[in-house]
């Protein structure tokens, strides 16, 4: 195919207004597939994900379409993976295209997820073909939505919003004529060096890593002697594809097309996503511009659960890295749950997508601690070679007595919410000790920008969010800047023993409060000995809270019982060596005493 017949473009838009059903329409009249086949290709991956338990899902659909002008195009349908809220998920595929397809709901009109995705096509500088779906319901309001649309962004004209139903196939040759018409072919180069972009990988047991690429310059084939760029070391070409959505082997891929790249590389670190390949032999000159994976923003410990090994827990967690660029980690020791691995994510949303992903692909159940924030800390007596200790794991947070002061990340939060709920908003930011810095009113629609302590949205702000605005609320936070905040340490000490997996840093102004709440809620979630065991909540080595768990059976040596003198001394001599052994805290922590510092938050 010649550069200038082909089109990559994604479709972009709120959650249920219709991508999937275009997708398949459009695999469908470009006969890609036939309408049987539609489902029974469903089916068909989701028992290879199972039985391989690796996502093997195609993240790009080659099309090949005659238009209305008699030429022959070739479309490549990029899926924008991810869920909503990984904006960077989006991103990434977004970098493959050259357009655009915005599709609006004309049931529902402009949604928070549809300004934005529109928000990162303009970013990515696509072409976008807005497009409104869903005309023949009874409860569309197409021209309301029109007028909705050109608000948000008044460069779209009239006669250039599409106005279709994906379900019933009408007007959709539209889009289809509108996508080699409007969306620029890719700039030509086959007779270039090699320059492809890595924009998504995924990990097969027997072929290695599989990158799917995007042909920027130059010409790939099976055998050829390729070099990464970044990571600079080199490998040889196993296998070159598309996906037609399955995979099928291609003897080239040229410049301007998307496709798959078998590398037989086992080591799953081996390529990042942004990667430049390019041919050893006849390199290219420059790299592409990396692209900056997202700093993780919470961070959280991440152990292995009875019934699943370290080694188990690691190889789950490189593999999933590999596939979640925004996924960080590294080995940490704690001493109450062994070896583990402290992880980055983009926020506590992400930790529990991560958890479920651990769970389904790869059998395995981790205990997750409550997650935090990063901090900087400048010590009164400063090593001489580092100015601040970067601190992600509580339990590494000085003593006290060194620190001289402490600056804490901070984001800017950019909030798209539906008038109704702006007060709420508002309150719930305000709460947070968040800064407004920007309000946007567009019609039905607001965008709230706030400054936010990276610490204050770990928790539970994301789905505070969400109830208060009934899910249409969206959420894009980018890292701003370390600024000075005065924290605290809370350690919580179970029968005298310190638990560094629940130690957490507070503002200290709340430190009591928490203090409080976390003793009383650990009272009903630390499992229960036959004694009874205090819980201590430390603060600069004070105990500023303390409740005792009750015992398992009551306390023989209570006034009251029955006993003989010498009976209750002979007990109580018992318990008090049962504390002593207890007090190196071999009680097995369960999930829920977790989970009580994370949900502290969700009663304020
Ligand atoms: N009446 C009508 N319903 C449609 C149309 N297009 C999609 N739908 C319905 O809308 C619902 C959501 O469609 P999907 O294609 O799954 O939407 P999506 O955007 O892919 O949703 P997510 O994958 O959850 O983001 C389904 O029940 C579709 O049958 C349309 O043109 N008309």
């Amino acid at each position: 195919m010649k550069t200038a017949n082909i089109r990559n473009f994604a479709i972009i838009a709120h959650i249920d207004h219709g991508k999937s059903t275009l997708a398949d329409r459009i695999m469908e009249q470009t006969e890609t597939v036939s309408e049987r086949e539609l489902s029974a290709q469903l089916l068909d991956s989701m028992e290879v994900e199972q039985a391989h338990g690796v996502t093997v899902k195609s993240r790009s659909v080659r099309n090949f379409y005659h238009g209305d002008d008699g030429q022959e195009y070739e479309y490549n349908l990029i899926d924008t993976p991810g869920h909503v809220d990984f904006s960077y998920e989006v991103s990434k595929s977004l970098a493959a295209t050259d357009g655009a397809i915005l599709l609006v709901d004309a049931t529902q009109g402009v949604q928070a997820q549809t300004i934005a995705n529109l928000r990162l096509a303009v970013k990515h500088k696509l072409t976008i073909i807005p497009v409104i779906n869903k005309i023949d319901s009874a409860s569309a309001d197409i021209a309301a939505t029109e007028a909705q649309l050109r608000a948000l962004r008044p460069e779209f004209k009239d006669t250039e919003i599409l106005k279709i139903s994906a379900k019933t196939g009408q007007n959709v040759h539209q889009v289809l004529e509108a996508i080699y018409q409007r969306i620029p072919a890719p700039a030509e180069g086959n007779d270039q060096a090699l320059k492809a972009l890595v924009f998504d990988s995924q990990y097969d047991p027997y072929q290695g890593i599989i990158a799917e690429i995007r042909l920027i310059a130059g010409q790939l084939q099976a055998g050829q002697k390729l070099l990464l760029m970044n990571e600079n070391s080199t490998f040889t070409a196993q296998t070159v594809g598309i996906y037609r959505p399955n995979m099928q082997a291609v003897k080239t891929l040229k410049t301007g097309e998307v496709g798959y790249l078998v590398t037989g590389l086992k080591d799953i670190n081996a390529i990042q996503v942004g990667e430049t390949i390019t041919d050893f032999e006849h390199p290219t000159q420059e790299a592409l511009p990396n692209f900056q994976p997202p700093q993780s923003m919470v961070y959280a410990g991440l152990y292995p659960k009875e019934g699943t090994s370290y080694e188990a827990l690691k190889q789950a967690i490189s593999k999933l890295a590999l596939n979640d660029a925004a996924f960080h980690y590294t080995p940490e020791q704690s001493e109450a749950l062994d070896a583990g691995f402290r992880c980055g994510f983009l926020g506590i949303f992400h930790l529990q997508i991560i958890q479920e992903r651990l769970h389904d692909e790869y059998n395995v159940e981790v205990l997750t601690t409550a997650p935090n924030a990063t901090y900087h800390v400048y010590l009164k007596e400063p090593d001489a070679r580092k100015e601040y200790l970067t601190i992600t794991n509580p339990a590494k947070f000085p003593d006290f007595a060194k620190i001289d002061y402490v600056t804490e990340s901070y984001v800017k939060a950019v909030i798209t919410t539906p008038n109704d709920y702006l007060g709420a908003v508002m309150k719930l930011c305000e709460q947070h000790f968040g800064e407004m810095v920007d309000l946007d009113n567009q019609q039905e629609l607001v965008t709230l920008t706030y400054k936010l302590p990276v610490s204050e949205i770990a928790y539970n702000f994301f789905n505070s969010l969400k109830s208060i605005t009934h899910g249409y609320a969206t959420l894009d936070t980018e890292f701003l800047d370390f600024e000075l905040v005065d924290v605290v340490k809370i350690q919580i000490q179970i029968n005298y023993a310190p638990v560094d997996a629940l130690d957490i840093l507070v503002p200290r102004q709340n430190a009591a409060q928490i203090a409080h709440k976390l003793v009383e809620k650990l009272k009903y979630t630390v499992p229960r000995r036959l004694y009874p065991m205090p819980v201590q909540a430390i603060v600069e080595n004070k105990a500023i809270a303390r409740v005792d768990v009750p015992p398992l059976r009551k306390n023989a040596a209570v006034n009251g019982e029955k006993r003989s003198i010498s009976k209750k001394q002979q007990l109580l001599r018992r318990q008090s060596l049962n504390k002593r052994q207890a007090a190196r805290s071999d009680i097995k922590l369960p999930q829920s005493v977790f989970d009580a510092v994370l949900n502290l938050d969700s009663e304020n």
